[in-house]
């Protein structure tokens, strides 16, 4: 388990992260999302004790990562793939991983074969893809066998056999109960890999919640189709509706609903030929939930459901 409890970290005059709580439970994927400077890699340093906290603390279970007896059986975590030292193969960095974290050279094979870096495990790291980088930096994560694992973008860099091959490995290792984090800007990446996900904005918690409920929680646009598609937009307009007309005439309504666009239409005489609610795309539900912080905040938290 990681427990993030009112985590604030500072750059200089930076706020980068801002009061943030959370916990990451064992035996699901949980997705770590936010854009482009929201605060992710920040919190997961301060999770691994890279950081100082300017305010809270992170733990990793139950404990600040530094204090842990054996810290690489805890928790296994890769942040930056790229900081490996490309001299070595990957069969000698993984030894000396393990030799200095008092774990056995079997575990070095077996970790080799589960990301699937066997066959090139005496080549030097210097000449390695980003995505073979990636593999080797999971494979340090799991030398120690943790219970909790936690990756930073580990998606970039690998081709689609390897984003399929990490999704069932994160899959697996969350069904043998383990605590699994990942961070990544994209949203339908995560759709795909994560079971439950927690969204952070400029350092804040926007989200925590399943997967599957997010898109949920917002309401997508109501598909209108008429004859008259103007005269109805402008009833629809008056009536505090958001209307776009499509290229082939469709209209597409937010802040109305179905039902009461169907009084609206029959109340002006005008008939309809087609009226249909869309949900929010995932990616839809993600951009509205990060476009705008304080807007979005009450957005529902695990805890309350
Ligand atoms: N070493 C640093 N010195 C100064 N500011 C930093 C440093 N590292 C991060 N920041 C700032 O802290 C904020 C959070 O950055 P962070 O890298 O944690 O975001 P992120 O969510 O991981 O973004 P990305 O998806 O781009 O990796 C940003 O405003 C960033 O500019």
């Amino acid at each position: 388990m990681i427990e993030v409890k009112e985590l604030s970290m500072r750059y200089g005059r930076t706020l980068a992260v801002d009061d943030l709580t959370f916990t990451v439970k064992p035996g699901r994927v949980t997705g770590f999302l936010g854009p482009n400077g929201a605060g992710k890699s920040t919190t997961m340093r301060a999770v691994l004790g890279l950081e100082v906290p300017a305010a809270g603390e992170a733990l990793v279970d139950g404990r600040p990562y530094a204090s842990l007896r054996r810290p690489m059986r805890t928790m296994g975590a890769l942040l930056d793939a790229g900081a490996v030292h490309g001299g070595r193969s990957a069969r000698d960095h993984l030894t000396c991983l393990a030799r200095s974290n008092g774990i056995g050279r079997g575990r070095v094979a077996e970790v080799l074969d589960q990301v699937g870096l066997t066959d090139v495990a005496d080549r030097r790291i210097g000449g390695f893809s980003l995505g073979m980088k990636q593999r080797l930096g999971i494979a340090a994560a799991l030398l120690g066998d943790p219970a909790v694992l936690m990756f930073d973008e580990p998606l970039n860099g690998l081709d689609p056999e390897g984003i399929r091959w990490l999704r069932d490995l994160l899959r697996s290792l969350a069904d043998e109960g383990r605590t699994v984090l990942l961070s990544s800007h994209l949203m339908n990446e995560m759709a795909l890999t994560a079971d439950h996900v927690i969204v952070i904005g400029r350092g804040r918690l926007i989200a925590d919640t399943a997967m599957n409920d997010l898109a949920g929680h917002f309401q997508g646009d109501v598909l209108v189709r008429t004859a008259c598609p103007d005269r109805l937009a402008a009833v629809m307009r008056a009536h505090g509706a958001t209307v776009t007309a499509g290229d082939d005439g469709a209209l597409s309504v937010r802040d109305l609903d179905a039902a009461e666009i169907g009084v609206l239409a029959l109340s002006a005489g005008i008939a309809l030929a087609e009226l249909s609610p869309r949900g929010a795309s995932l990616e839809e539900a993600f951009m509205r939930l990060t476009e705008d912080d304080t807007e979005y905040r009450t957005a529902p938290k695990e805890a309350a459901r």
